[in-house]
């Protein structure tokens, strides 16, 4: 409930919409209260009295209220899905704003499949509360009132019926919304497990064709496709035995209500268009308390959707601005890490524990490890997608923290482990890199990271367009443009994830010697299972289990690092004597 009026300030620019709707569904109802009254004097009087004319102006007279109703229920929903469809659009701007702004563990936290069911489903929940508020809300409970106080003024003797019928048909109501409710919140959760399913589908779909496990994931489907079917009917279910039970108790109150007026119109104190305008406002009484009742479930099922964009946009980014930022007009390039320890969960287990190393402006830094052991950890720290639990980590001797993002992370050239790329031209991709950078600089970027001579080869070449998740490349031509993306802003830091593990001994030898020389001002980080990779490097880290084994020259390491030297003779065949 309190989440639902926090986003109340989202209809504020559709005041007017949000007005205009609701007024124009009153003229509406007030339409259609007066058409029982209309047919009762028609029957009454104009029938009774065999009066043709009464009767013709009468029916001219109904036939200008529905139209009248007609424009009024037209206009109320123009202006109501106005105020509803712009209210959840902002909304929906705003969730996916907030989710750019989320650091790696807030992303985490969520998943991607809760976070898309958010963006759609909830919203769109919203959408349909605000909206069937607008109209409906209006709609239920003024036909209800009116068509009570009629029957109040013009057919009193039938008003114990609805003394009667009324209270049995809102404890239904309410029981039945109740419960609704509660379904439509396992509903939601069933939804996220569809679409985490689905999405991690899609995106493993040549994992699950290579291993021939179309199968297995068809049948892991149907579970969670079962179990929200499954959510979905008892929800639905609760909805749809409400109206047959309250079209019941309506009957019942009919047959009442028509004995009672039979009784009366026998005595002489009653028309028969009295009952026969009553029996119709009985229905426009149940109608208004079962439209009623809808806006209600509705609105309960929106609490769980709107609660759960409230998680969104109420989530605290971890990873925040500096409140008073680094005036230091250029980032050199010199990185510490003093002390650090970091954790992916709260007091989880270290995945990296008492880093310290200092890499000076312009060096390389090979990093090597077992799998698992934390490298891309460690280099997520220096753009602070994570921020350590412990410890500092510095550039040029002032803390991360003190940088503003945008400066720090401009200043960051970082090639991921899985070269991601976005459907649209390749030049669009690059622009991620610099979004001014001339073509020039895109063909400089592209012979640095050996991209160039597969590049020329493509239709439209920069223009060429890539697919989602460029999979009309190759593993070697993607990570190709990923290094080319992250090249293009010649970034004082440069990170390379295992970035070169599809590419050929040749274009990494090309790539290693445009290094040295476009980027020997650039602190360059490579991570990289093979030595060959890191073996010139001025500084090679051994991680293992998270800690820093040892570090040094490749020569260094032979004679310090059981496990380097293990590795590298592992890789070359080389036997290398210890000198411990
Ligand atoms: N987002 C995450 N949430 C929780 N745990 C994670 C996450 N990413 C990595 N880990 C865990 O942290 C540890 C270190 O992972 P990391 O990716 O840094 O290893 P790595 O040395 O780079 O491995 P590889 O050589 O296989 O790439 C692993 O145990 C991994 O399971």
């Amino acid at each position: 409930m309190k989440s639902l009026g926090k986003l109340l300030p989202y209809i504020k620019p559709y005041t007017l919409f949000a007005i205009l709707g609701p007024l124009l569904m009153c003229i509406e109802v007030a339409m259609d209260l007066l058409q029982p009254t209309i047919m009762q004097h028609i029957i009454d009087v104009g029938i009774t009295n065999n009066d043709n004319a009464y009767v013709i102006r009468l029916g001219l007279l109904m036939l200008l209220t529905a139209f009248i109703g007609l424009i009024g229920g037209a206009g109320s929903s123009i202006f109501s899905t106005k105020a509803a469809v712009n209210f959840a659009a902002d909304i929906r701007r705003d969730v996916f704003k907030k989710t750019e702004q989320f650091s790696s563990k807030n992303t985490d936290s969520f998943g991607a499949g809760k976070l898309i069911t958010i963006v759609t489903n909830d919203v769109t929940a919203v959408q349909q509360a605000l909206m069937m508020t607008l109209r409906i809300f209006v709609r239920g409970p003024l036909l209800f009132i009116g068509a009570v106080f009629i029957v109040w003024f013009t057919a009193r003797d039938l008003f114990p019926v609805l003394l009667v019928a009324i209270p049995i048909l809102m404890v239904l109501i309410y029981y039945f919304s109740s419960q609704s409710g509660k379904l439509f919140e396992k509903v939601q959760k069933a939804m996220d497990q569809v679409n985490t399913k689905l999405q991690e589908t899609f995106a493993g779909i040549r994992v699950i064709k290579a291993f021939d496990r179309q199968d297995y994931e068809i049948e892991t489907f149907k579970t969670v496709n079962d179990t929200l079917t499954k959510r979905n009917m008892s929800a639905e279910q609760v909805i749809l035995a409400l109206m047959p039970i309250m079209l019941f108790v309506v009957n019942i109150g009919v047959v009442v209500g028509m004995w009672m007026g039979a009784i009366k119109v026998n005595e002489g104190t009653l028309q028969v268009g009295v009952i026969l305008a009553f029996i119709n406002y009985l229905n426009i009484i149940m109608n208004g308390l079962m439209t009623s009742s809808h806006v209600l479930m509705q609105i309960t099922r929106s609490f769980t959707s709107a609660n759960r964009i409230q998680q969104v946009l109420q989530t605290e980014i971890d990873i925040q601005e500096p409140e008073i930022s680094i005036s230091s007009p250029k980032i050199k390039g010199e990185v510490e890490f003093k002390d650090v320890n970091f954790s992916y969960s709260k007091n989880g287990e270290y995945v990296l524990k008492n880093i310290s190393f200092q890499a000076k402006a312009g060096e390389t830094i090979g990093i090597i490890g077992s799998t698992g052991s934390g490298k891309s950890t460690l280099l997520k720290l220096i753009p602070r997608l994570y921020d350590p639990d412990s410890g500092e980590v510095l550039i040029d001797g002032v803390n991360l923290k003190e940088y503003p993002l945008g400066m720090l992370r401009g200043s960051i050239g970082f090639v991921p482990q899985k070269a991601m790329l976005f459907s649209g031209e390749i030049e669009d991709n690059l622009r991620y890199g610099k979004e001014e950078a001339s073509i020039t600089e895109m063909e400089e970027a592209a012979q640095s990271a050996a991209a160039s001579e597969f590049i020329e080869k493509l239709d439209g070449q920069f223009a060429h367009e890539l697919m989602q998740g460029a999979t009309n490349l190759s593993g070697g031509q993607k990570q190709r443009l990923s290094m080319t993306r992250a090249f293009i802003r010649k970034p004082k830091i440069l990170i390379l994830d295992d970035s070169t593990s599809a590419i050929d001994a040749l274009s990494e030898a090309s790539v290693q010697q445009a290094l040295k020389h476009s980027h020997s001002d650039t602190t360059v980080f490579i991570i990289s299972a093979k030595v060959s990779s890191i073996i010139d490097a001025d500084q090679i880290l051994v991680i293992d289990d998270g800690t820093i084994e040892a570090s040094g020259t490749h020569e260094e390491l032979l004679v310090r690092s059981n496990v380097y030297r293990g590795i590298y003779q592992t890789q070359t065949g080389k036997e290398v004597l210890s000198y411990e």
